[in-house]
Protein backbone atom coordinates (compact mmCIF):
# COMPACT_ATOMS: atom_id res chain seq x y z
CA UNK A 1 0.00 0.00 0.00
CA UNK A 2 1.34 3.47 -0.89
CA UNK A 3 1.74 6.33 1.47
CA UNK A 4 0.07 9.28 0.92
CA UNK A 5 3.31 11.10 -0.11
CA UNK A 6 4.75 8.72 -2.67
CA UNK A 7 0.99 9.04 -4.16
CA UNK A 8 1.44 12.32 -4.56
CA UNK A 9 4.66 11.89 -5.80
CA UNK A 10 4.11 9.12 -8.48
CA UNK A 11 1.45 11.75 -9.80
CA UNK A 12 4.24 13.62 -11.06
CA UNK A 13 5.56 11.06 -12.66
CA UNK A 14 4.96 10.46 -16.46
CA UNK A 15 6.54 6.87 -17.98
CA UNK A 16 7.53 7.73 -21.49
CA UNK A 17 5.69 4.11 -23.34
CA UNK A 18 8.44 4.22 -26.07
CA UNK A 19 8.11 1.15 -27.50
CA UNK A 20 7.50 -0.10 -31.19
CA UNK A 21 4.55 -1.84 -30.37
CA UNK A 22 1.11 -2.57 -28.09
CA UNK A 23 1.95 -5.39 -26.82
CA UNK A 24 5.83 -4.23 -25.28
CA UNK A 25 4.12 -0.59 -24.07
CA UNK A 26 0.97 -3.23 -22.36
CA UNK A 27 4.15 -5.12 -20.68
CA UNK A 28 5.41 -1.91 -18.78
CA UNK A 29 2.17 -0.78 -18.20
CA UNK A 30 1.42 -3.98 -16.53
CA UNK A 31 4.66 -4.17 -14.26
CA UNK A 32 3.38 -1.11 -13.22
CA UNK A 33 -0.07 -1.73 -11.88
CA UNK A 34 -1.52 0.31 -9.02
CA UNK A 35 1.36 2.96 -9.34
CA UNK A 36 -0.60 6.25 -10.21
CA UNK A 37 1.67 7.79 -12.76
CA UNK A 38 0.65 9.30 -15.82
CA UNK A 39 1.36 7.30 -18.89
CA UNK A 40 3.01 9.23 -21.72
CA UNK A 41 2.42 8.11 -25.60
CA UNK A 42 4.68 9.16 -27.99
CA UNK A 43 4.90 9.25 -31.50
CA UNK A 44 6.66 5.82 -31.61
CA UNK A 45 4.04 4.03 -29.83
CA UNK A 46 1.17 6.28 -31.21
CA UNK A 47 2.03 5.72 -35.01
CA UNK A 48 2.42 1.77 -34.30
CA UNK A 49 -0.84 1.27 -31.83
CA UNK A 50 -3.01 4.21 -32.35
CA UNK A 51 -5.84 5.84 -30.48
CA UNK A 52 -7.18 2.44 -29.54
CA UNK A 53 -4.20 1.83 -27.19
CA UNK A 54 -5.03 5.99 -25.46
CA UNK A 55 -8.44 4.49 -25.55
CA UNK A 56 -7.44 1.40 -23.44
CA UNK A 57 -5.25 3.43 -20.87
CA UNK A 58 -7.80 6.17 -20.69
CA UNK A 59 -10.53 3.01 -19.81
CA UNK A 60 -8.15 1.74 -16.73
CA UNK A 61 -8.03 4.95 -15.02
CA UNK A 62 -4.67 6.31 -16.61
CA UNK A 63 -3.92 9.98 -17.07
CA UNK A 64 -2.47 10.31 -20.08
CA UNK A 65 -0.46 12.62 -21.87
CA UNK A 66 -0.08 12.44 -25.54
CA UNK A 67 3.52 13.70 -26.73
CA UNK A 68 2.85 14.24 -30.48
CA UNK A 69 4.43 17.92 -30.40
CA UNK A 70 2.41 19.09 -33.35
CA UNK A 71 3.76 21.57 -35.55
CA UNK A 72 1.87 22.41 -38.98
CA UNK A 73 0.21 25.30 -40.47
CA UNK A 74 -2.37 26.48 -38.13
CA UNK A 75 -5.36 24.81 -39.74
CA UNK A 76 -3.64 21.63 -39.65
CA UNK A 77 -2.83 21.54 -36.01
CA UNK A 78 -6.55 22.97 -35.12
CA UNK A 79 -7.91 19.69 -37.13
CA UNK A 80 -5.05 17.80 -34.92
CA UNK A 81 -6.05 18.94 -31.83
CA UNK A 82 -10.17 18.62 -32.02
CA UNK A 83 -8.81 14.86 -32.82
CA UNK A 84 -6.78 14.19 -29.92
CA UNK A 85 -9.51 16.00 -27.40
CA UNK A 86 -11.98 13.74 -28.70
CA UNK A 87 -9.79 11.04 -27.73
CA UNK A 88 -10.12 12.26 -23.96
CA UNK A 89 -5.65 12.88 -23.16
CA UNK A 90 -5.10 14.69 -20.28
CA UNK A 91 -2.00 16.74 -21.55
CA UNK A 92 -1.23 17.19 -25.62
CA UNK A 93 1.41 19.83 -27.07
CA UNK A 94 2.63 21.42 -29.89
CA UNK A 95 5.84 23.07 -31.06
CA UNK A 96 5.95 27.01 -29.70
CA UNK A 97 8.17 27.56 -32.01
CA UNK A 98 4.96 27.39 -34.47
CA UNK A 99 4.02 30.36 -33.39
CA UNK A 100 1.12 32.15 -32.07
CA UNK A 101 -1.67 31.85 -34.47
CA UNK A 102 -0.68 28.32 -34.68
CA UNK A 103 -0.69 27.79 -30.73
CA UNK A 104 -4.19 29.68 -30.61
CA UNK A 105 -5.58 27.12 -33.24
CA UNK A 106 -4.61 24.57 -31.37
CA UNK A 107 -7.09 25.70 -28.36
CA UNK A 108 -9.52 26.50 -31.49
CA UNK A 109 -9.80 22.72 -31.64
CA UNK A 110 -9.84 21.94 -28.47
CA UNK A 111 -12.83 24.13 -28.04
CA UNK A 112 -14.54 22.99 -31.05
CA UNK A 113 -14.49 19.30 -29.70
CA UNK A 114 -15.34 20.01 -26.17
CA UNK A 115 -18.53 21.98 -27.41
CA UNK A 116 -19.59 19.26 -29.43
CA UNK A 117 -19.51 16.68 -26.53
CA UNK A 118 -19.66 17.76 -22.62
CA UNK A 119 -18.78 14.88 -21.24
CA UNK A 120 -15.22 15.85 -22.40
CA UNK A 121 -12.60 17.33 -20.11
CA UNK A 122 -10.56 20.25 -21.18
CA UNK A 123 -7.00 18.84 -21.76
CA UNK A 124 -3.96 20.92 -21.04
CA UNK A 125 -2.40 21.94 -23.50
CA UNK A 126 1.40 22.47 -23.52
CA UNK A 127 4.39 23.41 -25.90
CA UNK A 128 7.40 22.30 -26.61
CA UNK A 129 10.32 25.29 -26.39
CA UNK A 130 14.13 23.66 -26.99
CA UNK A 131 13.78 19.94 -27.27
CA UNK A 132 15.79 18.57 -23.95
CA UNK A 133 18.71 16.96 -25.98
CA UNK A 134 19.49 20.28 -28.03
CA UNK A 135 22.69 21.70 -26.73
CA UNK A 136 23.83 25.31 -26.15
CA UNK A 137 26.68 24.70 -29.07
CA UNK A 138 24.04 22.74 -31.43
CA UNK A 139 21.89 25.69 -30.73
CA UNK A 140 24.33 28.35 -31.93
CA UNK A 141 26.61 26.45 -34.46
CA UNK A 142 23.92 23.78 -36.08
CA UNK A 143 20.75 25.35 -35.95
CA UNK A 144 22.26 28.50 -36.21
CA UNK A 145 19.88 30.66 -33.49
CA UNK A 146 22.23 32.80 -31.41
CA UNK A 147 22.25 33.72 -27.68
CA UNK A 148 21.69 30.84 -24.82
CA UNK A 149 19.31 27.97 -24.61
CA UNK A 150 17.73 29.48 -21.47
CA UNK A 151 17.24 32.84 -23.29
CA UNK A 152 15.30 30.56 -26.23
CA UNK A 153 13.47 28.59 -23.82
CA UNK A 154 12.07 31.75 -22.03
CA UNK A 155 11.59 33.38 -25.00
CA UNK A 156 9.25 30.21 -26.05
CA UNK A 157 7.72 30.28 -23.09
CA UNK A 158 6.30 33.79 -23.15
CA UNK A 159 4.62 32.97 -26.70
CA UNK A 160 3.15 29.99 -25.34
CA UNK A 161 1.62 31.75 -22.60
CA UNK A 162 0.39 34.57 -24.54
CA UNK A 163 -0.94 32.17 -27.17
CA UNK A 164 -3.12 31.21 -23.54
CA UNK A 165 -1.32 27.77 -23.06
CA UNK A 166 -1.37 26.13 -20.00
CA UNK A 167 2.54 25.59 -19.82
CA UNK A 168 5.62 23.93 -21.18
CA UNK A 169 8.04 20.92 -22.21
CA UNK A 170 11.82 22.31 -21.62
CA UNK A 171 14.49 20.72 -19.37
CA UNK A 172 14.66 21.07 -15.41
CA UNK A 173 17.25 23.46 -15.34
CA UNK A 174 14.74 26.07 -16.80
CA UNK A 175 12.49 25.53 -14.52
CA UNK A 176 13.09 28.49 -12.37
CA UNK A 177 13.65 30.74 -15.03
CA UNK A 178 10.27 29.78 -16.58
CA UNK A 179 8.19 30.38 -13.49
CA UNK A 180 9.82 33.86 -13.21
CA UNK A 181 8.67 34.74 -16.40
CA UNK A 182 5.53 33.19 -16.81
CA UNK A 183 4.08 32.77 -13.43
CA UNK A 184 3.84 30.12 -11.20
CA UNK A 185 0.73 28.30 -12.23
CA UNK A 186 1.89 27.84 -15.75
CA UNK A 187 3.26 24.32 -15.73
CA UNK A 188 6.56 22.73 -16.53
CA UNK A 189 6.88 19.57 -17.87
CA UNK A 190 10.21 17.89 -17.82
CA UNK A 191 12.18 15.07 -19.66
CA UNK A 192 16.12 15.24 -19.01
CA UNK A 193 15.26 13.43 -15.91
CA UNK A 194 18.15 10.88 -15.13
CA UNK A 195 18.91 9.07 -11.71
CA UNK A 196 22.47 9.78 -10.39
CA UNK A 197 24.33 7.17 -12.35
CA UNK A 198 22.04 6.56 -15.25
CA UNK A 199 23.15 6.86 -19.00
CA UNK A 200 22.93 10.47 -20.27
CA UNK A 201 21.52 9.07 -23.72
CA UNK A 202 20.95 11.55 -26.37
CA UNK A 203 19.80 13.99 -23.66
CA UNK A 204 22.10 16.53 -23.35
CA UNK A 205 20.12 19.04 -20.35
CA UNK A 206 19.41 16.79 -17.24
CA UNK A 207 19.10 16.72 -14.38
CA UNK A 208 18.45 14.31 -11.39
CA UNK A 209 14.57 13.68 -10.00
CA UNK A 210 15.26 15.12 -6.66
CA UNK A 211 16.82 17.82 -8.35
CA UNK A 212 14.07 18.54 -10.75
CA UNK A 213 11.45 18.16 -7.83
CA UNK A 214 13.73 21.08 -5.78
CA UNK A 215 13.50 23.30 -9.09
CA UNK A 216 10.10 23.10 -8.97
CA UNK A 217 8.85 21.17 -11.66
CA UNK A 218 5.22 20.21 -11.77
CA UNK A 219 5.96 16.81 -13.61
CA UNK A 220 8.81 15.06 -14.84
CA UNK A 221 9.16 12.60 -17.46
CA UNK A 222 10.77 9.49 -17.73
CA UNK A 223 11.43 7.27 -20.52
CA UNK A 224 14.69 4.91 -20.26
CA UNK A 225 15.60 4.74 -16.88
CA UNK A 226 12.53 2.85 -16.60
CA UNK A 227 12.20 1.08 -19.85
CA UNK A 228 15.66 0.11 -19.94
CA UNK A 229 16.06 -1.20 -16.40
CA UNK A 230 15.89 -4.76 -15.19
CA UNK A 231 13.07 -4.20 -13.23
CA UNK A 232 11.13 -1.15 -14.10
CA UNK A 233 9.01 -1.28 -10.83
CA UNK A 234 11.62 -1.02 -8.81
CA UNK A 235 13.34 1.77 -10.79
CA UNK A 236 10.34 3.70 -10.27
CA UNK A 237 10.09 2.60 -6.92
CA UNK A 238 13.39 3.99 -6.36
CA UNK A 239 12.58 7.18 -8.14
CA UNK A 240 9.31 7.54 -5.78
CA UNK A 241 11.43 7.23 -2.74
CA UNK A 242 13.98 9.94 -3.90
CA UNK A 243 11.05 12.32 -4.18
CA UNK A 244 9.31 11.90 -0.66
O1 LIG B 1 12.36 18.21 -25.08
C1 LIG B 1 11.90 17.05 -25.01
C2 LIG B 1 10.60 16.73 -25.32
C3 LIG B 1 10.16 15.45 -25.18
N1 LIG B 1 10.97 14.46 -24.77
C4 LIG B 1 10.41 13.10 -24.62
O2 LIG B 1 10.57 12.66 -23.26
C5 LIG B 1 10.97 11.30 -23.22
C6 LIG B 1 12.29 11.20 -22.52
O3 LIG B 1 12.76 9.88 -22.56
P1 LIG B 1 14.11 9.41 -21.86
O4 LIG B 1 14.22 7.99 -22.30
O5 LIG B 1 13.91 9.57 -20.38
O6 LIG B 1 15.23 10.24 -22.38
C7 LIG B 1 10.97 10.79 -24.65
O7 LIG B 1 9.74 10.18 -24.89
C8 LIG B 1 11.09 12.04 -25.50
O8 LIG B 1 10.42 11.93 -26.72
C9 LIG B 1 12.27 14.75 -24.48
O9 LIG B 1 13.08 13.87 -24.10
N2 LIG B 1 12.69 16.05 -24.59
Amino acid sequence: MMKRNEIEAAGRVMVALDYPDAAAAEALVRSLEGIPCYMKVGMQLFYAAGPSFVAGLKERGYKVFLDLKMHDIPNTVKGGSNSVTKLGVDVFNVHAAGGIQMMEAALEGVEAALSGDSSLKRPLVIAVTQLTSTSQSVLNTEIGLSGSVEEAVVRYAKLAKQAGLGGVVASPQEVQIIKAACGNDFKTITPGIRPAGAALNDQSRIMTPSEALKQGTDYMVIGRPLTAAADPRAALEAIIKELV
